[in-house]
């Protein structure tokens, strides 16, 4: 089946919303908004509903390998892979890994980092890669990951994230956002398909946040 042949789960559907509820934001490394899958984590029929979803979704697709990013498409890759019974693949940040292949420097929503890795044995001439990571917002990382499968040759299926922030998809130019269509273009990546369940716009639940908290979030 071809990617876009696929018509279940659209973005903001009906599991959409209801593992919105379970996904808090609150105010976190200077952004106003940052959006905690801790939420899901903890509810085990929720996360598993989250699996359930993509394990779904990738099942007749093909692919040869799933590919997490630093640090938390490490905790939904794993099980994805499993249950797809594909090898998973480490996106590490620097300086972690032996004998890797380092993209570029990049930026997030919030940060600056200096290059993602993969270990080049680990993605081989014409493989099919799923790209998986917790949330979408500049594209900045998910850019570096699929410069990693390029540099590699191999051939990134979807990058597939539980929410993609659709503010950063094409913004005004005067709204000072930076721009994912143009981030990917510029980089030659704008045929890469991004899927995304859940976007800003059913993420309505607004942390409660104890008295006295302060934005303790930290730079890495
Ligand atoms: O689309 P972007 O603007 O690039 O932002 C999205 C990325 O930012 C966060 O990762 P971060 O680098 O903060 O790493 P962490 O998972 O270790 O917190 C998030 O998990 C995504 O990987
Ligand atoms: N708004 C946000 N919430 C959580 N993680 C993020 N990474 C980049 N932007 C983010």
């Amino acid at each position: 089946m071809a990617l876009s042949e696929i018509k279940k789960y659209e973005q903001d559907g009906g599991e959409a919303k209801e593992i919105a509820q379970y996904l808090p934001w609150f105010p976190f490394k200077g952004i106003p908004r940052f959006y905690d899958i801790g939420g899901f984590l903890y509810e085990p029929a929720i996360f598993q509903k989250v699996v359930d979803i993509f394990v779904d979704r990738y099942r007749e697709i093909g692919i040869d390998s799933v590919a997490g990013l630093d640090a938390r498409g490490f905790i939904l890759g794993p099980p994805i892979a499993l249950a797809l019974k594909k090898p998973f693949i480490m996106m590490r940040k620097k300086g972690k890994m032996p004998n890797t292949v380092s993209s570029d420097d990049y930026k997030t929503e919030y940060g600056s980092r200096s290059g993602l890795t993969v270990q080049r044995d680990k993605i081989t001439k014409g493989q099919r890669v799923l790209i998986i990571d917790d949330l979408v917002a500049t594209g900045g990382t998910l850019s570096s990951a699929i410069s990693l499968v390029k540099m590699l040759e191999g051939i990134v299926v979807e990058c597939a994230c539980v929410v993609e922030l659709k503010m950063f998809i094409d913004p005004p130019a005067d709204s000072g956002l930076p721009s994912r269509s143009k981030l990917f273009k510029d980089l030659g990546h704008q045929d890469v398909p991004v899927w995304g369940l859940i976007s800003e716009d059913i993420l309505t639940n607004k942390a409660s946040l104890p008295e006295g908290y302060v934005d303790d979030g930290e730079e890495h």
